[in-house]
């Protein structure tokens, strides 16, 4: 996977390189970042970038050419990436989004700053636009490294472990269940004993009935969107009764 980012502050992606499982994965050859900063491609002796909003208003907005010429020199390194502006007025993303976007080639990541960008080069030159959340952040570049994280780790041989990217929370729709580790008791609590007593298919089993039960707590609306079959919400019933005995 080869991601470009078209960036003002192209040294914000130094954190990506030096840890984690994007770094890993960029050392790995998984995935490849590289940044093109518009200001390279300014052509007045201001190296300028950004200009006032037309019609008034606060704040700066980013120029069409610089970005434009940015874009166009990643298109020529990547052609068969997409371009993806991040902004508040994108397609909010999910992990089955995330999924979707990993299975492409690669992404030309547009992070925008001041109050956003002129709208002709949205109109002209990006081809999908798409938000982390309903917030704003003062830039897009950390939209860009929070699409990069969640794209990367699902991509095979990201992760160590082959299928604990399938294991996550919201994979199938789900929230996570709840995870320990040793000791076996702490603080007066213990870990629940069918963890403990090593019978996989009762692990499976108390996994997903926890994922199950911990969606229906808290997030009732994911569990809408998704379904239930018949084994799932007879395991729903019992965690629910179980609740309540
Ligand atoms: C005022 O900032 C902008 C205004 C317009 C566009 C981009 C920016 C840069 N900021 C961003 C970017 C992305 C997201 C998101 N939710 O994905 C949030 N903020």
């Amino acid at each position: 996977m080869r991601f470009d980012v078209v960036t003002l502050f192209p040294a914000l992606f130094d954190v990506l390189l030096d840890q984690g499982v994007t770094g890993r994965a960029l050392i790995r050859g998984v995935a490849e970042l590289h940044l093109w900063n518009p200001r390279d491609f300014t052509r007045d002796r201001h190296r300028t970038v950004d200009d006032r909003p037309y019609g008034g208003g606060p704040g700066m907005l980013m120029k069409v050419e610089p970005l434009r010429d940015a874009i166009a020199a990643a298109r020529a390194q990547a052609p068969q990436s997409r371009v993806a502006y991040l902004s508040p007025q994108g397609r909010v993303l999910d992990q089955a989004a995330m999924v979707e976007l990993s299975r492409r080639p690669g992404w030309i990541l547009v992070a925008g700053r001041y109050e956003g960008v002129d709208e002709r080069l949205i109109e002209g030159h990006v081809d999908e636009e798409w938000s982390i959340g309903d917030y704003v952040l003062s830039g897009g570049e950390l939209a860009a490294m929070v699409v990069m994280d969640a794209v990367t780790r699902l991509l095979p041989g990201a992760l160590g472990h082959a299928d604990s990217a399938a294991q996550d929370s919201h994979t199938d729709g789900l929230l996570d269940c709840p995870h320990y580790t040793r000791p076996p008791e702490i603080d007066g609590r213990r870990v629940p004993e069918v963890l403990i007593g090593g019978d996989h298919a009762a692990i499976a089993r108390w996994r997903l009935q926890q994922a199950l039960g911990q969606t229906y707590r808290r997030r009732p609306d994911l569990l809408e969107r998704r379904g239930l079959n018949q084994h799932e919400q007879a395991l729903l019933d019992e965690f629910v009764r179980s609740r309540h005995d």
